[in-house]
Formats: C-alpha cells, structure tokens, sequence
C-alpha cells in the first residue's frame, strides 16, 4: 500500500465579510514569494536568453518609448494602471523607458494607414520604433528562409505583407531588446504557418486536422518514449514547415522562460488546437453554431497564447500562482476575446471572399439572429466593445487588489498587446479592408 501522501498546506480561511478574490490572490501573492524564495533567495531574476549572436550594431535596439501616457478615451486611473504612470518624474517607472535614456532619439515613424472601424473602443499607440521594426523583419526572414525552411518562394510577398515586425514591436513595447521581441516573433510566424498551411488557405482541411494538430503539438510538448520509437518522432518535426517552425521557436522560447512560463504556453497552445478543431468539426457539417457557442469556440481559437507571453518577451516572470488566479484568468480570457473579435472584424472582407462558408461573429449573428449583414456588423462591433470594457475594469480591480510590481506589469503588458493588435490590424491593409456599411 502506498504511504500517505503529506496533506497539502491548509489555507486558514477568508475572514467574514473579506472579499474572497482578493483573499485568493493575496494568499496566491504570498505563496508565489515564498516559492521564489525557496528558489532564488527571493530574488526575481530575469529569466536569461542564449547567447547573444555575433556582435551587430542593431541587435540590441532599445526602446525608444514606451506605452502611450493616456488613452484618450480611458479615464485618468484606469489608464494610469493599465497604461503607466505619466508626467514629470514618471520616467523611471517605465522599464523599457530606463534602458533608453542615453540612446538617440529616433525620428517618429511616418503614421501608418488604415482606418479603425468605426465605433470600435480601442486605444491608439505610438508608431512602433521604425529601427526595431526592421531589425525584427531582418532576422525573422533569416530565420524562416535559413532556419526553418518555412514557404516557397511565391509565399514571399504574404510573409512580408503580413508586417511580423511592426505587429511584434506594437505589441511589446516594453521588451529590454530585441533578442526578447524575436521569441514572439518566431511563435507568432508559427502559430500562422500552422493554422494557413493545416487549416486554411495554404493546403489546410478540416479532415484529418486532429491528427496533425496533435502530431504538431509534440513540437511544443514533447514526447516521451521508448528508445525504439522516439528517433523517429525526433525526424518527424523536421518534416514540414509548421513543425519546423514550432519546433524551432519554442527552442528559443523554453531557453529563455522559466519552467511555468514554458508551460503556460503549452497550455495556451493546447486551447488553440481545441478551438481549431472545434471549429473544423462545424465545418465538415455545415453546422453554424448559436452566438454563444460560436464565441466559445473563439475563445479557444484566440490570441491568447501572445498576450501571455508577454512577461517571457518583457524579461520577467509572473509567478505560476499568482498567473492561475481566477481574477487574472477572467483578466486573460476578456484580453484575448476582444483581440479576438478585432479579428473577426477586420478579415469580415477577406473571409467573405474565401471559399467556403467562412465563420466569424458578423456571419454567426446575421444567420442565428435573422438580421441584415450590416447590422450584425455593427452589433459585433458592440459586442467587442463590451468585451473591452469588461477586461480594462476586470484589470483595474485585479491591479488594485494585488499591488505586487510583476503583477501591474503584466496586465500593463497584456493591455499594451491588445492594443498593438488593434494597431496591427487596422494598419495592415496588405491583408484586411473594412465593409461598405457607413
Ligand atoms: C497568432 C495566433 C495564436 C493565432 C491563433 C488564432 C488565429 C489564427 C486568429 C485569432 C486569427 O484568426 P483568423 O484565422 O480568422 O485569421 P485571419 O482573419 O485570416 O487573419
Ligand atoms: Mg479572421
């Protein structure tokens, strides 16, 4: 018989008329500095990157500024929180800021062009530093064509119209250098090449996806296995370029997270693969699911897996416990529901125009709800707005109740990626165009 196992450490419990999230997460707050302690003698390093490569003048570009003092549209604190603090003195407060106090100003990029959708609630960004934005499009193009072997020759105007850089630098502004921004970059080259090359428009089906998809997954999560049968898994993730390239970029990212954040990933990826199968199972049936579902499906097949990395691509670590807290799952989720919706939006165009009967929440609205195309339009757009308000309050209260420094740093982190994803979308207009509904 087995020995007992030692009974887990017993939480005194919240006293009356505590609120319990807040016990939660000051409980969590606690535990996650006791574990770093146990660890590292309390210290909160960050995690290190490999090796920097061959001295070059550019790799290290810091940031020339970081997140806008205040969105126009947000109020004073809520901003100051999610954005950080602004005005005289404030600089130091700005991490990425500090590291670029003795570098030369940069000109300010020309603005990009695109128009918002109108009537979407989102926060406007400073043009991303043009001096990252092209180191980054540099070394990712070196690393798909010379490392992964990543698309044919005529898929070159698509990966350089896809704009990987300037979406990557918008979205991390506080990154210390650009080695950090590259282990977002590479996910996020990744991340497409499987969804365009196994599940949509570069030889993706819905048959057969789970296969694939798990098999993929290995790339991120490895197998473990007889002697017999693991060379053979080993030699399958070179065999084509989504595996490739998974494979690749989570070698980077594993080198330079810690073991929770490493896992956070896998987990996040594991929630896309579900929500890609969800969504290819309507498909093969021509099943177009009620509004709810659809929006659960969408929250599976998310962004989700690029805000949270964003303290991995900041140089530091959100505490595994304190990252499981419902507050911020609640926080994560809203995040990557409404960058999730902007996306719905912005490819409404180019989704009608693919083949097939292309879901997304306009098209689920107008056939579930029986109204016109526009109006299911402009009622997303409400839907997303929604969405946005929830997360920016759900964010403030989480920030208030947890006053720890790496947690205000995530969630500034994460606001600033639905931002930039905003930014990206409506400049990208390679890609996306917007309906004639106004
Ligand atoms: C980068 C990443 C984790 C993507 C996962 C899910 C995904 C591909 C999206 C949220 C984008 O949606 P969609 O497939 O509709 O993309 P396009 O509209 O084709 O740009
Ligand atoms: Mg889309």
């Amino acid at each position: 018989m087995p020995a007992p196992e030692p009974s887990p450490p017993q939480l005194s419990p919240p006293a009356a008329g505590s609120h319990s999230g807040e016990y939660v997460l000051a409980e969590a707050a606690a535990r996650a500095r006791d574990i770093r302690a146990a660890l590292d003698g309390g210290r909160s390093p960050a995690p290190s990157l490999p090796a920097p490569p061959p001295a070059d003048a550019r790799t290290d570009v810091p940031a020339t500024d970081a997140l806008p003092a205040e969105a126009p549209t947000a109020g004073a604190g809520l901003g100051r929180i999610l954005r950080g603090p602004s005005g005289l003195g404030t600089v130091g407060l700005h991490l990425a800021r500090c590291e670029s106090a003795s570098a030369p100003v940069e000109p300010p990029a020309a603005p990009a062009e695109g128009t918002p959708v109108p009537g979407l609630y989102h926060h406007p960004v400073p043009e991303p530093d043009p001096v990252r934005v092209e180191e980054v499009s540099r070394r990712i193009k070196t690393w798909a064509l010379d490392e992964v072997d990543l698309y044919p020759e005529d898929w070159e105007d698509q990966f350089d119209g896809f704009s990987v850089g300037r979406y990557m630098v918008a979205c991390h502004p506080d990154a210390p250098t650009v080695d950090h921004l590259l282990l977002a970059t590479r996910l996020m080259v990744a991340e497409n090449a499987v969804d365009d090359c196994y599940c949509e428009d570069h030889g993706g089906s819905p048959i057969g996806l789970g296969g694939r998809l798990l098999l993929a997954h290995t790339a991120l999560d490895p197998l473990y296995t007889t002697k017999e049968y693991q060379p053979r898994w080993a030699e399958s993730l070179h065999s084509d370029a989504p595996r490739r390239a998974y494979r690749s970029a989570m070698e980077y990212f594993v080198r330079a997270a810690g073991a929770s954040q490493a896992d956070r990933y896998r987990h996040d990826m594991a929630r896309l693969h579900l929500g890609y199968l969800a969504e290819a199972a309507w498909a093969q049936t021509d099943h177009v699911p009620e509004v709810w579902e659809y929006l659960a499906m969408r929250q599976f097949n998310n962004f989700r897996p690029c805000p949270t990395i964003t303290d991995t691509v900041g140089g530091y670590e959100l505490p595994a416990d304190l990252h499981a807290t419902p507050a911020m799952q609640r926080v994560i989720a809203l995040a990557g529901n409404a960058t999730t919706i902007v996306n719905d939006l912005y490819s409404y165009t180019k989704e009608l125009a693919s083949p097939g009967h292309h879901l997304n929440l306009p098209v689920v609205i107008a056939e579930r709800e029986g109204i016109s195309d526009r109006e299911a339009y402009l009622k997303s757009v409400e839907v997303h707005n929604d969405l946005m308000h929830d997360f920016e309050a759900a964010a403030a209260d989480l920030a208030a109740a947890c006053p720890v420094p790496n947690v205000q740093r995530f969630l500034r982190g994460v606001a600033a990626w639905v931002d930039g994803n905003h930014y990206w979308h409506r400049t990208n207009t390679y890609r996306y165009s917007l309906p004639d509904f106004w």
